[in-house]
């Protein structure tokens, strides 16, 4: 099956003004910061200073010529002189989050503002709601502009899927957790249940293509195929929904959930159109610190390494764990980038044959754990490099 993408080399600006991102969604480069900048009065509560000085902070263009036009300076420079003390004294140094019930608020009461890839009505921002519960969703056009977003404190945390039961992993976030510095403090499962949306008074009939995320597509690939629809794929399922509901289309319907089809006034023609009712996302809540790992309840954790090439060194990675009875949960291999391919010992010098690998495993204990540690330091003997991504809660609800 050929997915055809056509938005999917280009930006999201350039891509199609329909999907461009809409006002207060923030999309993080030099020129757009500069642009969320002039907005942030309306975005922040009046009695936040800190945040707003964060925010301020975080704006300022890289490299922003000091003689150019800078609306922003001269509320940056009050709010600087205002701020400071009270900024180094409270957050000079990053403080571990406690592992207790994520809270929704932050210290000063105002709501906690939780980053998610794509637009309202998305999956993502359900998540966002369910792993923190009465927070402020806000919505970012990529996966990379949710870290940022986190990195730079324009919001606290961000909530970015990592699997799901039907398509497998998403690989982006893989790579992303390694290029950022976030830390994972939590993760959430979230039950998708797709809907084939159309504009009212279109019948299944009618349609010709369907757009959602390429997740979202792959998760429903029967149903598409036995319906003959030509799959697109978008950034994301709300964003495929608004598409089809701005633009009036008749012969295009969208895969996404019964929250977008309310949002952006769409006809469901079907529900559950997922190959498998046991359709989850796993989601992960990610911080700009850590939480201190307890041994209260049940702990994950997620590690990246990577190993010098040899006959049986993963199954000697992998032994670490079996050795202390530590459960794995999930490994997942991805290319190790900027390594040049290996030329093979024997002989025939710089034949490319091995690729490096990094791998991400997760496993069932906490870093509070002494076994934990026992199993990290063993495996640090001969890894040729080793993170610890993040040592958080289980998500043990009923999905
Ligand atoms: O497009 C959305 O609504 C999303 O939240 C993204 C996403 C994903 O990236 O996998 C999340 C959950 C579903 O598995 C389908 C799509």
């Amino acid at each position: 099956m050929q997915y055809r993408s056509p938005l999917a080399t280009k930006s999201m600006a350039t891509r199609s003004p329909m999907l461009a991102p809409p006002p207060g969604q923030i999309t993080i480069n030099p020129d757009q910061i500069h642009l969320v900048a002039t907005k942030l009065p309306l975005v922040l509560p009046k009695h936040c200073r800190r945040r707003r000085l964060l925010l301020a902070l975080a704006c300022v263009p890289h490299g922003a010529n000091d003689e150019g036009p800078n609306k922003s300076k001269p509320e940056l420079q009050s709010l600087l002189e205002e701020s400071l003390d009270d900024v180094v004294a409270r957050d000079a140094l990053p403080k571990p989050l406690s592992s207790n019930l994520p809270t929704s608020s932050v210290s000063d009461g105002s709501r906690l503002r939780v980053a998610f890839q794509g637009v309202r009505g998305a999956y993502s921002e359900s998540a966002a709601q369910k792993a923190y519960p009465n927070c402020e969703a806000v919505p970012c056009d990529q996966f990379d502009t949710a870290f940022e977003a986190v990195e730079r404190w324009l919001v606290e945390r961000a909530v970015l899927p990592i699997e799901n039961s039907l398509g497998g992993s998403i690989h982006r976030n893989y790579d992303l957790l390694l290029r950022h510095k976030l830390h994972i403090v939590g993760e959430v499962k979230y039950a998708v249940r797709h809907c084939l949306l159309a504009n009212h008074g279109v019948k299944v009939e009618d349609l010709k293509r369907v757009l959602s995320h390429p997740q979202a597509l792959a998760q429903c690939e029967h149903t598409l195929t036995k319906l003959g629809l030509v799959r697109e794929a978008v950034d994301d399922t709300a964003g495929a929904a608004k598409h089809v509901a701005l633009n009036k289309l008749q012969d295009t319907g969208a895969v996404a959930s019964a929250v977008a089809a309310r949002i952006y006034g769409l006809n469901i023609l079907a529900e559950d159109i997922q190959d498998d009712c046991d359709n989850v996302t796993r989601f992960l809540m990610l911080a700009r610190e850590p939480i201190i790992p307890g041994t209260d309840r049940l702990f994950k954790t997620t590690i990246v390494f990577s190993l010098e090439e040899g006959p049986g060194v993963l199954f000697k990675a992998l032994a670490v764990f079996a050795l202390r009875q530590i459960n794995l949960t999930k490994i997942e291999s991805r290319p190790l980038r900027k390594q040049p391919l290996r030329g093979s010992d024997d002989g025939n010098a710089g034949s490319p044959t091995y690729f490096d690998y990094l791998f991400y495993v997760d496993f069932e204990a906490s870093m509070a754990d002494q076994n934990a540690q026992n199993a990290l330091r063993h495996l640090k003997e001969f890894a040729t490099f080793l993170r610890v991504l993040g040592s958080y809660p289980v998500d043990t609800s009923m999905i």
